[in-house]
Formats: C-alpha cells, structure tokens, sequence
C-alpha cells in the first residue's frame, strides 16, 4: 500500500485575473524503503508540492493521504501531531533556533517529543555527517553547508518514517551532497523510511529509486 497519495493536487495561489496555478492536478504515490527524487527549475512548484505533502500548505483542490489518512480533513491539532510523529522536514530556510547551541537545537526537540535516537546514535550521525565537533557552536557560527548539515541531523533524530527534503544539498559541495544523498538513501533502504527529495540539481537523479519531474506544476514520472 502506498504510504504518500496526491489524488489530483491543485494549488492556486492568487485570485480571478492574477491566479497563479503552482501544482496543476498532481497524481502521485509513493511508499516506505524508496528514495524518491523530484526535479524541476526554479518556480516549477517543487516546494509547494512539498509542503503540502507534510500538510504546511493545504491544496486547492484533491486530496493528500499520508499512512491511510487523508490530512486536509484532520484538524489543525491532528495535522501537527501527525507531522510531529512521522516526518522530518529538511527545508531551505534549516529553521535553526539562533540563541540554541547545535546541541541545544536537540535538546529543544526531546522536550517535545520523545523517542528519539540515543546521544549514542546521535553523535554517530553527527560524525558521518562531519559535524560532531561543532555540537557546541550557535549557528551564527556555522558556515551554509554547516546549517544544512544540522538541519539534516535534526531531521533524522526523531527516527521519522517520511523525510521530506526541500533541496537538502544546495549549500554542499558535490563530495558532500553524494555523502549526504547515500546517508539518505541507506536510510530509506535499511530502515524502511520514505524520503522524497525535491531539487533542481539533476545530478542527485542518479541516487534515486524513482525519479519525478516538475514543469509549471505539472508533474510526471521521469524513471
Ligand atoms: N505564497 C505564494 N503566493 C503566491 N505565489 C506563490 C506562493 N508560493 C509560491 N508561489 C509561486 O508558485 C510557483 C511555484 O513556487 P515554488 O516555490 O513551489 O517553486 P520551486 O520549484 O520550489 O522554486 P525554487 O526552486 O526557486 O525554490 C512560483 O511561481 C511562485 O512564485
């Protein structure tokens, strides 16, 4: 059974003579244990078909199921919970906390959610990541690719079954996102997770299991 159902996803932004169609009657499926990526160039719509996959942004018109449920009609309540149990967001923006310590932006997280990986696996993960030695460090402090590198950590610590990637390796150099593409893709592989990555570097299509693609909000399947 497919865990991610788009049943023709529309997002129109805008109204009567400016409406803008950003996702025009999207259909797609995916399930847990693949690497899912969706290319497309800039404005194509990758980041909303994105964020209305972890509910952030509720379509248009369709319906979006994740795990059996269909989440534009839960409640604004059950849509967080549902978020803050199974997915992992890794977007362009990394939303790190300012005034938090990298190792704090962990702790903020245990306060609110349970269940996660042990400071063991963590820092295991902050070392295939390269970034264990900057556990101290506020992210002022961190370089583009450092942040990313965190937010990607933050991600993964609550052991999520989805992780939706918003272009999780912008800011790496290309030895890095390869790096960071296999994590993703053991991840996926070895512990049954979902993960769709949305980006425009056509390189990271070689590492995915299946390949879509996004033009003016129209999406098909590349491989
Ligand atoms: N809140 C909004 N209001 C109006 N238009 C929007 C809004 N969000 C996105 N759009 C428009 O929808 C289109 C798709 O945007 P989206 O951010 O999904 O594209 P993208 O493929 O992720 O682009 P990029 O690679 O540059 O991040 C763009 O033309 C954008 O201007």
């Amino acid at each position: 059974m497919a865990n991610f159902v788009f049943s023709s996803v529309s997002k129109i932004f805008g109204q009567n003579t400016s409406e803008y169609v950003a996702l025009d009657k999207v259909n797609f499926e995916a399930k847990s244990g693949q690497l899912i990526v969706v290319v497309g160039p800039s404005g194509s719509g990758k980041t909303t078909f994105l964020t209305i996959a972890g509910g952030l942004q509720t379509p248009t018109s369709g319906r979006v199921m994740i795990s059996g449920q269909s989440i534009t009609e839960l409640t604004k309540k059950a849509q967080a919970q549902l978020r803050l149990e199974k997915i992992g967001f890794i977007l362009q923006s990394y939303n790190l906390v300012p005034f938090l310590s990298v190792k704090e932006q962990f702790t903020l997280i245990h306060k609110i959610k349970k269940d996660n990986m042990s400071t063991h696996e963590l820092n295991q993960l902050l070392d295939d990541l390269g970034i264990l030695a900057l556990k101290e460090k506020y992210p002022s402090q961190l370089s583009g690719g450092q942040k990313q590198r965190v937010a990607i950590a933050r991600a993964l610590y609550t052991n999520p079954e989805y992780i939706l990637a918003d272009e999780p390796t912008a800011a790496l150099d290309t030895e890095r996102s390869l790096e960071v593409m296999m994590l993703l893709k053991k991840l996926a592989h070895q512990h049954n997770k979902l993960i769709i990555v949305v980006t425009h570097d056509l390189r990271l299509k070689e590492m995915a299991d299946k390949v879509y693609q996004i033009i003016d909000g129209k999406m098909s399947t590349l491989s």
